[in-house]
This record gives C-alpha cells, sequence and structure tokens, in this order.
C-alpha cells in the first residue's frame, strides 16, 4: 500500500502556484490555431477529450512528491485529470513558447506542440512542481501534425525518466501512464505504410520545462525586453543563490548551466545513455535530461551508436558525440543570452570552462567505475583509454563488463584466467575471440590490478563502490520494446514489473537475473530494440 507522506494533500486540494503564467507574458489570443506566435513567452490551450482513458502505471514516488496516495492514483478522477479531461480548480493550461536548433539547423519557433503544462503546484516540503502532459491534442505550436503520442513512445518516456531518477541522472520524472482509448495514425518508418496505434499521454514533473530554445526564440526574433524577462524570471525562481539578475550575474548564470550540462553529459556516458536527438529544443535550462524519444542504451560499447535511425548517415548525436554537442549547444545559447550581457568574453571563458568542468567530472566518473579512489591522470588516462578501445575491439556489453569487473580478484598471486574469467560474461561472442585480443585484455587486467593495489582499497570494498555507480539494471532497448508489445495487448504486468526492478539499478536483486541479461540475439537489429525512428 502507498500513502503519502504529506496527510494533507489529496488531488483535490493540490496547491498551484502557477509562477510562469502569472509572471510572464501570455500570448493575447486564445486561438487554438497553428500559428507564430509572437511577443509571448506562452499560449493558454486546453487539452483535448479523450474517448475512454485507462491508467496503465504510475510512479508512486512522483505522486509522494504531490502528495497522492494509492487511492488518489487509482482513482477516476486522476485518470481523467492526467489523460486531460479535466482540469482542476488552480489549474492554468498552457503550451510553452521556444524555438531551436534541430541537426544543427536553425528551425524557427517550435513550441511545445503536444505538451500541455497544467500548472506549477507547491508540495508540502514547499518544492515547486510543473505538471505537463505530453500527447494531449494540438497547441498553437503542433506546426504539420496532430498533438498526439503513441502508446510505445509514451511507455519508453514513462519507464526511462523514473529509471534515469534512480539512476541518479537529472532527469524530467513521470508521473503516469494513461491509454487514451483513441488510436493515431503514424507512419513509424517514414516508408509510405500509416498504422493506427494506441494514443497514450504521460504526465511529466519538472521543476522547469523550459529550454535552451525558449531564449534563442526571444534573440531571433529581437524580442529582446522578453528574453530579459524570462531570463530574469528564470534566475529568480530557479537560480535564485546567483543574486538579482543583472550583467554580471548573466555570466555567473550560463557559467552555471554549463557546469549542469558538463555533469549531465557525464552521467549520459557512466550509464550508456544515448538521447537520440539533442537539439536545442532538448535541452533542458536546468541541466536535466528532457523528451525521452529515439533514445537508447548502450549495449555493445560502441561510441558512435545512435539508435535514431534519422540520424544514421551524420550519427550527429551518437553516444561519444554527446559532450561536444551539448557545447555546441551552449554557444547557442551563449548566442541567445549576448544580448543581455553585451561583451562576448565571460560566454567564451564558461564554454572555455564547460570543457574542464567536464574533464574533471569524467575523470572522477572514470575512477569511480574503476573502483579507484583518485584518478591519476598520468596513469589512468592511458588506462581508461586503452581499456576503451579493448570494449570497442569486441562486442562487450558494457554495462555488464563494469559489474564483472568489480569481481576481477587483484590479489598478485592470481594467474590470468582467473582474473579473466569474471569479464566473460560481458561478451557478446566469446568463441570468437582471437589470441591477439585474449593478450591484450590480460596484459590490461594485470595493469588495472597493480593500479588498484596501489590505490590501496581491498577487493571487497572496492566492488561496493564500484556496484553503486555502474549500474546492474538498466532499461536495455528489447526491454522496453518487450514491455510495449505485451502493453498493445492490453498486459500491463512486465511495464510495472520493469518500474519495480528500475527502482534499484544498483543492487542485486534475486529471482530478477532476467533483466540484467544481455541482449539477446533475436534483438540485434530487430526495429525497436536497435532502431528508432523520431516517430512518436
Ligand atoms: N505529434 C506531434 N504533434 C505536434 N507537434 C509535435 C508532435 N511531435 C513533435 N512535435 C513538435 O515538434 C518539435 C520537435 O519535436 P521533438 O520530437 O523534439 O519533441 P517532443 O517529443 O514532441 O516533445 P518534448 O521535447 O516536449 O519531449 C516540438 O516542437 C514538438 O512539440
Ligand atoms: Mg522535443
Amino acid at each position: 500500500m502507498h500513502t503519502s507522506p504529506c496527510s494533507s494533500q489529496s488531488l483535490t486540494n493540490l496547491r498551484f502556484t502557477n509562477r510562469f503564467t502569472t509572471q510572464l507574458p501570455a500570448d493575447p489570443s486564445s486561438e487554438n490555431t497553428r500559428r507564430q506566435v509572437y511577443r509571448a513567452c506562452y499560449s493558454r490551450v486546453m487539452p483535448v477529450t479523450t474517448t475512454n482513458p485507462q491508467l496503465v502505471a504510475y510512479s508512486r514516488e512522483v505522486a509522494d512528491l504531490l502528495g497522492l496516495d494509492q487511492e488518489d492514483c487509482t482513482s477516476e478522477l486522476f485518470t481523467r485529470v492526467f489523460s486531460g479531461n479535466q482540469l482542476l480548480p488552480g489549474m492554468d493550461a498552457h503550451a510553452m513558447c521556444y524555438g531551436g536548433h534541430q541537426f544543427g539547423n536553425w528551425a524557427g519557433q517550435l513550441g511545445d506542440g503536444r505538451a500541455i503544462n497544467l500548472g506549477e503546484i507547491i508540495n508540502c516540503q514547499g518544492e515547486h512542481w510543473t505538471l505537463q502532459l505530453k500527447g494531449a491534442g494540438p497547441t498553437p505550436y503542433s506546426r504539420h501534425a496532430d498533438g498526439l503520442a503513441v502508446l510505445r513512445s509514451s511507455l519508453r518516456e514513462f519507464l526511462c525518466s523514473e529509471a534515469m531518477f534512480h539512476l541518479g541522472v537529472p532527469t524530467t520524472r513521470a508521473l503516469s501512464l494513461i491509454l487514451t482509448g483513441d488510436t493515431v495514425e503514424r507512419d513509424m518508418f517514414y516508408n509510405g505504410h500509416p498504422q493506427e496505434e494506441p494514443g497514450a499521454v504521460v504526465c511529466r514533473l519538472s521543476p522547469s520545462f523550459i529550454r535552451f530554445g525558449n531564449f534563442e526564440l526571444f534573440t531571433a526574433r529581437g524580442e529582446i525586453d522578453l528574453l530579459k524577462q524570462l531570463a530574469d524570471f528564470t534566475i529568480r525562481t530557479h537560480f535564485p543563490h546567483l543574486g538579482r539578475p543583472k550583467p554580471a550575474v548573466y555570466s555567473l548564470w550560463f557559467d552555471e548551466i554549463c557546469r549542469l550540462t558538463a555533469e549531465l553529459m557525464v552521467h549520459w556516458l557512466r550509464v550508456g545513455f544515448v538521447h537520440g536527438v539533442m537539439n536545442t529544443d532538448n535541452m533542458s535550462i536546468l541541466g536535466l535530461t528532457i523528451d525521452y524519444g529515439p533514445y537508447g542504451w548502450l549495449e555493445d560499447y560502441d561510441p558512435t551508436w545512435t539508435p535514431n535511425i534519422t540520424d544514421a548517415q551524420g550519427r550527429r548525436y551518437c553516444y561519444g558525440r554527446q559532450p561536444i554537442i551539448a557545447h555546441w549547444n551552449l554557444a547557442q545559447l551563449a548566442n541567445a543570452l549576448y544580448p543581455l550581457v553585451g561583451e562576448t568574453e565571460p560566454f567564451e571563458q564558461s564554454l572555455q570552462k564547460f570543457n574542464r568542468y567536464f574533464e574533471q567530472s569524467w575523470q572522477s566518473m572514470m575512477a569511480g567505475k574503476l573502483g579507484l579512489t583518485v584518478f591519476e591522470p598520468d596513469t589512468d588516462r592511458p588506462l581508461v583509454e586503452d581499456l576503451l578501445h579493448l570494449l570497442a575491439a569486441v562486442e562487450t556489453d558494457m554495462t555488464l563488463f563494469f559489474r564483472q569487473l568489480a569481481l576481477v580478484p587483484t590479489a598478485m598471486e592470481k594467474q590470468t584466467a582467473d582474473r579473466c574469467a569474471p569479464l566473460h560474461i560481458a561478451l557478446y561472442q566469446p568463441e570468437q575471440l582471437d589470441s591477439a585480443y585474449q593478450d591484450k585484455l590480460s596484459a590490461w587486467l594485470l595493469r588495472y590490478c597493480n593500479r588498484v593495489r596501489r590505490d590501496g582499497l581491498p577487493d571487497q570494498e572496492r566492488q561496493k563502490k564500484m556496484n553503486a555507480i555502474n549500474p546492474l539494471y538498466v532499461l536495455r532497448n528489447y526491454l522496453a520494446q518487450l514491455a510495449i508489445e505485451q502493453a498493445t495487448d492490453g498486459e500491463y504486468t512486465l511495464v510495472n514489473e520493469l518500474l519495480e526492478v528500475l527502482r534499484s539499478p544498483y543492487t542485486e536483486q534475486p529471482g530478477k537475473e532476467q533483466f540484467a541479461e544481455k541482449r539477446p540475439e533475436w534483438a540485434r537489429h530487430r526495429p525497436g530494440c536497435s532502431m528508432l525512428s523520431c516517430s512518436s
């Protein structure tokens, strides 16, 4: 039974503060027609009514943030509200106006084309959370599309948001996954064969959904007074420790965004997450992971891998390029914020500092993954680089490799075979290993063991430390796909079981071994498991 920590709250007495809509300029038109919206941060818009909403799953941790207990979450009212069929008193539904650079090109106005913010609440711990429905119907920003979302992409967003949270990765959260009872037409592979799919809505939560693109659009349009209003609002509301907005504070703020973004990239690399569409409209101003679209998890370690078939040619957003792209995106944000400061130097310095923030944070993350208490650049950089070459040289499951590395005995008298044995589980084709590779792996392990002994942590302690940073359970692409196939047939056991397992990604869970296994062979090239499109 899930009870709420705030006994006073329930769905009907959520306290709405709505700072975004009360403090920032609204679109004067309330017409829900697709159009360019000028001189406004958002447009008020009603979610579309759905035919027969049905709750598939909800996150009890997110419900806790709202003070909702199990009874609230399984009530009819909950399903009505979080499918978009009913607004609660105090809600102020709106879509945000933003632009963005997509695949390196300025795309102009984008905006929430299918996301609708219901409002901002304050909970009993004094935290502010904005509630947002994704897939809730058209808005003025929907351009040529329908404003809807399908079950497969919504289920992926719901599960991954929560999985990332439990992994300790900054992220927007997901409260609920609700089937709408309506069908949505999608051409999943863009090959001229559209199909009817079940529609769904996810309710997301975040302290803010403001993106780099919100600022970019105002600057691109020369709406500098609005740029200033939004920047001042963001600093006052989300970065109050930086002081009252003024040019020096805008620079400090940008520097902090660089630091938060660098840290986010290090987390993604640590857990093997590939976002898939790092356009500037998908970059959170708070350094959170936002927009779980054609994302994927590295199975065999390959820095050039991306699950997004739309990006298969250029691989702009592949695993290994994510930090470089983050830097590029930050440079676009710097251009957008420049009119507030009037000089380029502070931005250039922060962009350079991004590299330092990233490098420092990456080093301590890698030390952690290897179970070292300190990263000694002279020895550990080549040690890590050689390891990453080895991982890429033969198909090696990244997640399992680091868990198994924790089991390698480091005592000097150990035989090479004993050292290598734990790692075999992580290999996809152990029978195909040649002796040159095996020699290299043994030589690397010997260096590693010497380094660990010099570092001084006993094996058991090292294992504990490594297992707290190297997850055992991640949302493997094929697991999400299996849950989708089941849910499409009206069966929600797997989505709920995955939600449960992914709550403790670092802890071995007896009976849940199948969720920690390597990708099975059938999933190697299967759509949804290794390839995803932006169609969602
Ligand atoms: N089905 C749709 N209907 C209307 N607009 C859409 C739809 N799908 C995407 N868009 C819009 O296209 C732009 C880029 O889409 P992208 O795939 O990055 O975002 P998204 O998945 O819709 O949402 P978010 O970034 O909020 O998670 C955004 O402006 C988005 O709102
Ligand atoms: Mg998006």
